[in-house]
């Protein structure tokens, strides 16, 4: 009999748990639950946000977790808004992300997905990052999720508004850091 406790995706945001449930059912299948916690995020480094976060997440489920924590960096901006964006998003819009680079002509951005898994409350959470480079571009595509139709992703021509599902699911940051969280979780299981 398995004592195995069930893992707890910890997070706020809807859109997440839907694209990690879509990336999790292409491949090897991780069995998971959620928790709707917007926890509070402390200022750092996109490592130090993602572990503090993760900490503090093990800490209130009593048990293993993983948290997610998205930043959008812009190049000419040396990595900011960064982890702020969620901020910047809320109170500048999508016209408000563009102003913010009309003094430069380097539009390049990244978007960057930490994982962060901590197998219980004391232990040290573990991270996991994926980058999806491209450029920071007037709205193009329905407004679903976040900035998604102002990161035009790298090669793509496409906003991750305009794409399906599918083809953000398999190039994205989320996608990147996933696939590394996925191939270590396996690694748990032998
Ligand atoms: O509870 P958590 O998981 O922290 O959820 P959150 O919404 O607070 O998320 P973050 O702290 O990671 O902040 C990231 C911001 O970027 C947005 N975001 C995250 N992933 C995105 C994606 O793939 N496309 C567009 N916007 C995204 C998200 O809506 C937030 O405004
Ligand atoms: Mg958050």
């Amino acid at each position: 009999m398995s004592t195995k406790q069930a893992l707890v995706f910890v997070t706020g945001n809807a859109n997440k748990l839907k694209e990690v449930r879509e990336i999790l059912a292409a491949g090897h299948p991780i069995e998971l639950q959620s928790r709707d916690l917007d926890l509070p995020e402390i200022q750092g480094s996109t490592q130090e946000v993602a572990r503090e976060k993760c900490r503090r997440a093990a800490e209130v489920i009593g048990g293993p977790c993983i948290t997610e924590d998205t930043a959008l960096c812009f190049e000419a901006l040396n990595g900011l808004p960064g982890p702020y964006i969620k901020f910047f998003l809320r109170d500048l819009g999508h016209e408000g992300l563009n102003n913010m680079l009309v003094g430069f002509p380097n539009k390049a951005a990244w978007a960057l997905c930490t994982f962060a898994y901590c197998a219980g409350p004391g232990a040290e959470p573990i991270l996991f990052e994926g980058r999806t480079n491209g450029k920071i571009v007037p709205a193009r595509g329905p407004p679903k999720f976040g900035w998604d139709p102002v990161f035009e992703a790298e090669d793509t021509g496409k906003t991750y508004a305009e794409m399906e599902p599918e083809q953000k699911n398999k190039l994205s940051h989320r996608y990147r850091a996933l696939d590394k969280l996925r191939t270590y979780l396996r690694s748990l299981e032998e």
